[in-house]
């Protein structure tokens, strides 16, 4: 048994699901360590969802394992106090009052925090005897976020949070959620097309296309073993040894290597969106597609 205060917040092995003859996730492997901030990004269909959704137990995997926090995904009613969850369409109901959304939000949850959700209520500015069914779209999100957090939880878990949001909500909604994952001193997974907002909170990375893990780590560590060479023709051919193609495009590669490639012409480092495009177009990419050099090695 994993020791559960120094567990991975997500382990999966061989993690697959089926729905049908339909492929969301095929045998991932996939170790976080506790306490991060983790951005999962991938193209629609890529199978985030059904990962967020194994995460908090509302699906079950058709093989292989996966872990929350040490155990299995909403094991007993202690483990689901202990994950927060704010599903994609942040969904509130909508005849009940924001106050009478704490007041079940207590009910419910043994660690529930009446001072915080009423402190971020008046924070946000939301109006206790608001109807939920009129709030909008931001409003919503910080109501689900808020319930989410007030459960105290160890890990909170969004499927794209803020994707309805305006610019300016969508940087409070942020704001939010990163003074919350600091007071409670949790862990969070957010799934998102945003880069931008993936690069603004988190610390690790997770791409998820094609029903496979494409690459996944720190982002500071990830972005420090990137490498975009530009050169002269047939200068990257060969490559030096240890450097893996992820993406080659007309004299121009991104790759992964441990020191920067001694190579003609010139060596870049990448941004987070740049590697992010890479790892997604190169699941799309034909094997003989995808360069020279040592490619093809997935993490
Ligand atoms: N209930 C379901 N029944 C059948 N197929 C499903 C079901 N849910 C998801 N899928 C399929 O599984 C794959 C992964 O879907 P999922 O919703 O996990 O992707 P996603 O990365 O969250 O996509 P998006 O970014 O569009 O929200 C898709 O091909 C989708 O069509």
């Amino acid at each position: 048994m994993p020791n559960e205060e120094t567990a991975p917040m997500l382990h999966a092995s061989g993690l697959t699901k089926r729905y049908g003859r339909r492929t969301a996730l095929s045998e991932v492997d996939l170790s976080v360590p506790a306490g991060r901030v983790v951005g999962l990004v991938g193209p629609n269909g890529a199978g985030k969802s059904t990962l967020l959704h194994l995460a908090c137990g509302l699906l079950e995997p058709t093989s292989g394992s996966l872990r929350i926090l040490g155990s299995r995904p909403a094991a007993s009613a202690a483990h689901l106090a202990r994950v927060g969850f704010v599903a994609q369409d942040t969904p509130v109901y909508p005849s009940f009052s924001v106050a009478d959304h704490l007041r079940l939000g207590s009910r419910l949850n043994p660690s529930w925090d009446q001072e915080l959700a009423e402190r971020r209520i008046a924070q946000v500015g939301l109006n206790p005897d608001q109807k939920a069914g009129r709030l909008s779209g931001g409003q919503r999100a910080q109501l689900a976020l808020t319930i989410a957090a007030a459960k105290r939880p160890e890990l909170l878990i969004f499927d794209e949070p803020a994707a309805a949001l305006d610019p300016l909500a969508r940087q409070g909604f942020l704001v939010n959620l990163m003074e919350f994952v600091t007071e409670l001193g949790a862990g969070a997974v957010l799934s998102s097309h945003l880069l931008g907002d993936i690069e603004r909170v988190c610390d690790h990375l997770v791409v998820l296309s094609d029903a496979r893990i494409q690459v996944a780590g720190e982002v500071r560590d990830l972005l420090a073993r990137h490498y975009r060479l530009d050169a002269p023709p047939g200068g990257l051919d060969p490559l030096p040894a240890g450097v893996e193609v992820v993406r080659m495009e007309q004299g121009s590669a991104l790759v992964r290597a441990d020191a920067p490639p001694r190579v003609p012409g010139r060596v870049e480092p990448v941004t987070l969106e740049e590697l992010v495009l890479a790892y997604m177009s190169r699941a799309d990419a034909p094997a003989a597609a995808v360069g020279t050099g040592t490619a093809g090695g997935r993490r």
